[in-house]
């Protein structure tokens, strides 16, 4: 580990340090929406802080107050360590401070390097030579909390995959020149990092925290949570509604009753277990190719794609796609095939148009005739999805953009299953979606492959493949093990993900 991450002003060993940021009473509003509801939150100095809630809980929103980037409609948010700096708090003090943020969406610019992307938050790294030592910036910072990474300093950002971006803008965000870091908040960092590399970070997260670090996260993994977390801060409806020591009295169930409100809908162990009836003909059959076993599914199937991120999974599903569209050597694939983009940014929403916009343009047949789309029938399938999927938006004709990520991200499910299709591939699809939809999605999946639908469904969450009959590992892009059901075991997965099979 390198030492510059520990860049920290010495406190007197008797008293308490101070903490990094308080926040009092504050509130947030969105024209009629209340996003925060009089949030009370104190971050002490080396704490791992983790903030639960549903989509839309407002956790997103309470972030960005504490990191300066969005002004509260009303209360307090101020910084003990400097109380003797008079600017008011803003996104230049949350910095002085040493409050860094990683946001859901990341923003990272596609055009430029790995060391370009870092230079950008670090104005000081200019003159003769910054360009060698942003990259040995990003490079230690990789090493440090992704040992073993394949990402180089110099490729353009836009050619890596999302799990890699995930990382260059975790470790950005712990790279330090002149501002010390205090807080890092990291706003769903695992969500599309394979389970190697959410591990690492993780353990990453403790190391720091033993060095006088804090760390704010938002996860909708409650294994994580309750893992590696200090305190947990619950959410609902914008309100803070408790803030508790981890315990070993504290476990899964009662943090899902702690986010109450939406209603647990976790769906019967029975309803998870594929019924053979409707079992038929394959669908889906992918040629061995090369070293490659072969691939296929059966109508009625859910077919996990397991390994490490980026090994082909979603090149894969994008084959797929293609081969339900026209024919292409050594794929057959019988049926409609709708697509769930696992990057909701670069991929999935239209970003200037309404959440019934965005949702039914995976439906416009059902809801046209002669080429004119019928407003009611419409209204009446966008009403079913938003009520099916939980989807909270205030209206129909809201604008996507305004909606919570994890709430778009189940506007992108909603599209592709809407037009009933035949196979549905899921591009890792339940990134932000919170813990009670997620139950309510896997109970709508296998109603849906009882009902003939096959699925191949790529997740870095491992626990997920228990919801599939059948997992293909994909190392290098090719299949390295077929895993069924009742063999299926985290070990196995990953022993395959490494060629330790
Ligand atoms: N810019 C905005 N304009 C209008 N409404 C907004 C805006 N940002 C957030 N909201 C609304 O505020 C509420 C809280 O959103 P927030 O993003 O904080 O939720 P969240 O808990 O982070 O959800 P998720 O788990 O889905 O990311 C939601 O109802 C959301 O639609």
């Amino acid at each position: 580990m390198n030492e510059p991450l520990t860049i920290f002003p010495n406190t007197p060993a008797a008293q308490p340090p101070p903490a990094i940021v308080d926040m009092i009473g504050v509130s947030k509003h969105f024209g009629a929406v209340k996003a925060l509801n009089d949030a009370t939150l104190s971050i002490a100095q080396g704490r791992m802080i983790s903030i639960l809630g549903h989509n839309g809980a407002g956790k997103s929103t309470l972030i960005r107050i504490l990191a300066g980037l969005m002004k509260p409609s009303s209360g307090q948010v101020s910084v003990p360590v400097r109380s003797r700096d008079s600017e008011p708090f803003g996104p230049r003090q949350a910095r002085a401070v040493g409050i860094r943020c990683v946001f859901q969406e990341l923003s990272l610019c596609d055009g430029l390097t790995v060391y370009e992307n870092t230079k950008i938050i670090h104005p000081k790294l200019r003159g003769i030579g910054w360009q060698n030592k942003s990259r040995s910036l990003i490079r230690a910072a990789l090493d440090d909390i992704f040992p073993g990474h394949d990402i180089d300093a110099n490729q353009l950002v836009g050619r890596l995959s999302i799990g890699r971006r995930q990382m260059v803008e975790i470790a950005r965000a712990f790279t330090v020149t002149d501002a010390p870091i205090r807080l890092v908040i990291l706003d769903e960092p695992t969500s599309s990092l394979d389970v190697t590399a959410a591990d690492q970070l993780m353990k990453f997260t403790r190391l720091i925290r033993d060095r006088g670090m804090s760390c704010l996260f938002i996860s909708h993994r409650l294994r994580e949570v309750l893992e590696y977390t200090d305190d947990i801060v619950v959410m609902q409806d914008g309100r803070i509604v408790d803030n508790l020591p981890m315990s070993s009295a504290v476990s899964e169930s009662i943090l899902v009753e702690k986010m109450g409100s939406v209603e647990n809908k976790i769906p019967d162990a029975a309803d998870t277990v594929a019924s053979d009836k409707k079992r038929g003909d394959r669908v889906v059959d992918i040629v061995a190719n090369g070293a490659s076993k072969s691939l296929h599914a059966t109508k009625g199937e859910v077919i996990g794609l397991a390994g490490l991120a980026g090994q082909g999974q979603r090149e894969l599903l994008l084959q797929v796609l293609a081969a339900s569209r026209r024919t292409m050597p050594g794929h057959k694939v019988i049926g409609r095939a709708s697509y769930v983009a696992g990057d909701r940014q670069g991929e999935g929403v239209f970003p200037l148009w309404t959440v019934a916009d965005n949702l039914s343009i995976g439906a416009l047949l059902r809801v046209s005739r002669a080429g004119v789309i019928n407003l009611s029938r419409e209204r009446a399938l966008v009403a079913r999805w938003c009520a099916d999927l939980s989807i909270r938006t205030p209206r129909a004709k809201h604008p996507i953009r305004a909606l919570s990520g994890g709430n778009q991200q189940k506007v992108l499910i909603a599209r592709a299953l809407a037009d009933d299709p035949d196979i549905v591939l899921f591009d890792d699809p339940m990134r932000g979606v919170d813990f009670n939809t997620k139950a309510e999605l896997y109970g709508l999946v296998r109603r849906m492959a009882n009902a003939g639908c096959t699925f191949l469904w790529y997740t870095t969450e491992i626990a997920e493949l228990s919801n599939c009959d059948r997992v293909y590992v994909l190392r290098s892009g090719m299949v390295t093990d077929e895993i069924t059901r009742d063999a299926l075991t985290e070990e196995r997965v990953i022993s395959a993900s490494f060629d330790r099979a």
